[in-house]
C-alpha cells in the first residue's frame, strides 16, 4: 500500500501557478544498478572523429551510457520552445539534455547544419545513447519515457545514411553502390499505429530535411487518398516512407511499393503495433521490408560493410515482454536502449516479467508484465492527482479543475465516443472552447481539430485512445482522465501527452468513489504518487499527499 506521508490540507489560489508545486522526483525509486554494456563491447571506437576534438571522445560517451546522479548531471542550457499562436511557453528542464552536441554523436555535417537551423542544439539523453548505437548497425529497442525525443533518436541515424543529408562515402553518394544518385528502392520504412502519429513523424522528417528535400519522405497513412499516394511514390521516388500498417501493406501487396532492399525498418509504438488488430498487416510488412536478419549471433556486423540485412528499430515508452520477444526473433543481437543505458536483450530473462534494468526479476507479485512495461514510461516532471466526484458531476468537476489550475491547453481522455460528444457539448454550454477528436470523425475534421488545438484556438480537446500515443503538443499543460484508462500502460501514454521534453505537466484523474481502488492500483504499478485533490471556490486543494511505494522491491 502507498504510504501516506502528509495528510495535510494544502491550499493554492488561482493566482498561484500550479507549476510551483513541490516536485517529488521519481528517480530515487528507480535508482538501481544496471548491467550496462561497455563501449568496446558495442564496437564504439574512434571512427566518429570530429573536427573539433580530432578524436571521438569515448570516455564522454561511456559516461552517457552509465547512470549519472541528478545532482552531478551537467546543465547545458535552458531550452525554451516557442509556443504556437496564443499559447504560453512552458519552460523545459534542461537536465534532460546531456552535455554533448549532435556533432559528437557521429552525424554528418549537412545533417548537423539542418538541426542547428531548426533549433535542435543538444541531444536528449536517449538520443545521445541511441544515435551512435544505431549508427553502429545494431538492431535496437528504444525505451524511454514519453516526450523524451525518441523520434529523432531513430530519425537522425536514418538520415545519416539515407537521403541527401547522409554521410558521403568513397563512391561519392554514400550508398556504397558506386553509382552516384542511383536509387531504385525504398531505404527506410517507418510504421506507426495511427494516421496522426504517422503524419507527425513525416513532419519531423520534413523539418530536418528542409523545404528543398520534402519529397525524400512520403506518407502512406490510411484515411488519405491511396491513388495519390501511389502516384507520389512513382513520381517522387522517395527513399523513406512513413505510414500506418494497413496502408503500407495494401500498397505493397498491390506491387506499388518496393521495399526488398530496405535498410531500416522502424516500428514506432511497437507494443501497440503488436496487437491483434495489426497482425496481418504487420506480418506482411515484416516479410517484405528488407532482408530479415539471419539470426546468426556470431560476432558484430561489420559496420563498414554494406548491410545485406535490414536494421530493425523498435520504439515505445512502454516495452512489455512481447516486444523483447519480437526483437529477438526479428533482430540480430538486439540491444535495449534507455536514456543512459544499453542492455543486451539476450541478458533479459526469457521467462517471467521483464526487468528493464537488466536485473533479475522480482518475486513481488505486483511486478507483473504490465507493471514492468509501464514503469519508467512517465516523465519525472509530471505530477499526478485524483479527484473523487459523482458521475453526474464529472464535467462540472472538470470545468472547475481547468479553472483552478489555470490550464491553457488541456487533453481530456474518455473511453466512449457518445459520452465524449456529450462532454464537449456540456463544456461549450459552460462557455469553454472545447472540441472532440476520435476515429469517427472524417480525415478533414481530425486534422482541423488537431490544428486548432495545437495553435491554441481550442482550449480543451476531448478525445479517446486515438490521441494517447505519440501526440506531441508542447504546450499541453494538463491531462484529465474523465474516464479511467484500462491499465497502467494506457495511463502512461495518456499522461505522457503533457510534460513533454522535461516541461512541467499535471495529470488529474476524475473518478467515482467506487473507482478509487483502480487509481491506487495504478499508483502502485507505476510507482508514482497520485495525491487526492479537490477544486473548491476556484482553488486547487491537495487533500492528501501520497508517496508511492516502488513496485519493484
Ligand atoms: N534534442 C532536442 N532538442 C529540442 N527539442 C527536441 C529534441 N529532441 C526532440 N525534441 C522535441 O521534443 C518533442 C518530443 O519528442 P518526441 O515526440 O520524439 O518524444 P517521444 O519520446 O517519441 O514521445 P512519445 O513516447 O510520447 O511518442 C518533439 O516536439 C521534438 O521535436
Amino acid at each position: 500500500m502507498p504510504a501516506l506521508i502528509s495528510p495535510r490540507l494544502l491550499l493554492f489560489g488561482e493566482s498561484l501557478s500550479f507549476h510551483k508545486f513541490p516536485h517529488v522526483s521519481r528517480n530515487a525509486w528507480f535508482h538501481r544498478s544496471v548491467c550496462s554494456l561497455s563501449l568496446a563491447s558495442l564496437g564504439f571506437k574512434n571512427d566518429h572523429e570530429t573536427v573539433e576534438t580530432g578524436k571521438f571522445n569515448e570516455a564522454k560517451l561511456l559516461n552517457s551510457l552509465t547512470e549519472v546522479p541528478k545532482s552531478k548531471a551537467k546543465v547545458v542550457r535552458s531550452h525554451v520552445v516557442k509556443a504556437a499562436g496564443p499559447h504560453r511557453s512552458l519552460e523545459i528542464d534542461s537536465t534532460i539534455f546531456n552535455a554533448k552536441s549532435f556533432f559528437e554523436l557521429g552525424l554528418p555535417p549537412l545533417l548537423i547544419e539542418r538541426l542547428e537551423k531548426e533549433g535542435f542544439k543538444t541531444p536528449t539523453d536517449v538520443q545521445a545513447t541511441a544515435i551512435p548505437t544505431i549508427l553502429k548497425d545494431h538492431d535496437v529497442v528504444i525505451q524511454s519515457y514519453t516526450g523524451s525525443g525518441k523520434t529523432l533518436a531513430y530519425l537522425l541515424p536514418i538520415l545519416s545514411e539515407v537521403g541527401p543529408l547522409k554521410t558521403i562515402t568513397s563512391d561519392g553518394d554514400g550508398d556504397g553502390d558506386g553509382e552516384p544518385g542511383k536509387k531504385t528502392d525504398i531505404e527506410a520504412v517507418i510504421v506507426a499505429p495511427s494516421r496522426e502519429l504517422g503524419m507527425q513523424i513525416v513532419r519531423e522528417f520534413e523539418k530536418i530535411l528542409g523545404p528543398a528535400n520534402k519529397k525524400v519522405v512520403q506518407q502512406l497513412v490510411g484515411g488519405a487518398n491511396r491513388s495519390r499516394q501511389e502516384e507520389a511514390l512513382r513520381k517522387n521516388k522517395p527513399c523513406i516512407v512513413v505510414g500506418t500498417p494497413g496502408r503500407i501493406s495494401e500498397i505493397s501487396a498491390a506491387g506499388k511499393l518496393h521495399t526488398h532492399g530496405c535498410r531500416f525498418l522502424v516500428l514506432d509504438e511497437v507494443d501497440q503495433l503488436l496487437s491483434f488488430n495489426f497482425r496481418e498487416d504487420m506480418h506482411r510488412i515484416l516479410e517484405h521490408v528488407g532482408r530479415k536478419s539471419s539470426g546468426d549471433s556470431r560476432g558484430p556486423k561489420g559496420s563498414l560493410a554494406k548491410r545485406a540485412e535490414r536494421q530493425t528499430v523498435l520504439v515505445s515508452a512502454t516495452v512489455p515482454f512481447s516486444v523483447i520477444r519480437a526483437a529477438r526473433s526479428w533482430g540480430h543481437d538486439p540491444l535495449l536502449i534507455q536514456a543512459k543505458k544499453v542492455i543486451s536483450i539476450e541478458s533479459i530473462s526469457p521467462s517471467g516479467p521483464i526487468n528493464l534494468s537488466g536485473q533479475s526479476t522480482s518475486s513481488d507479485p505486483s511486478s507483473n508484465v504490465q507493471t514492468q512495461a509501464a514503469i519508467q514510461s512517465l516523465p519525472p516532471s509530471l505530477k499526478h492527482y485524483y479527484c473523487v466526484t459523482k458521475l453526474q458531476h464529472k464535467v462540472d468537476t472538470l470545468r472547475r479543475c481547468v479553472h483552478a489550475l489555470d490550464a491553457k491547453s488541456v487533453i481530456v481522455f474518455m473511453n466512449h465516443t457518445k459520452q465524449l460528444k456529450d462532454t464537449v457539448f456540456k463544456l461549450e454550454a459552460r462557455g469553454m472552447i472545447a472540441a472532440e477528436l476520435h476515429g469517427d470523425l472524417g480525415k478533414l475534421g481530425r486534422t482541423t481539430t488537431l490544428k486548432k488545438f495545437k495553435n491554441g484556438e481550442v482550449r480543451i480537446l476531448v478525445t479517446n485512445e486515438l490521441s494517447a500515443r505519440g501526440l506531441d503538443v508542447a504546450e499541453c499543460d494538463l491531462v484529465v482522465n474523465l474516464e479511467l484508462p484500462t491499465d497502467s500502460i494506457h495511463y502512461a501514454h495518456r499522461a505522457g501527452r503533457t510534460g513533454r521534453l522535461g516541461r512541467k505537466g499535471t495529470v488529474v484523474t476524475i473518478c467515482e468513489e467506487s473507482e478509487v481502488f483502480v487509481v491506487k492500483k495504478l499508483q502502485r504499478q507505476l510507482s508514482v504518487p497520485i495525491a487526492t485533490c479537490e477544486f473548491t471556490e476556484g482553488k486547487f486543494v491537495i487533500t492528501k499527499e501520497e508517496k508511492a511505494v516502488p513496485a519493484l522491491r
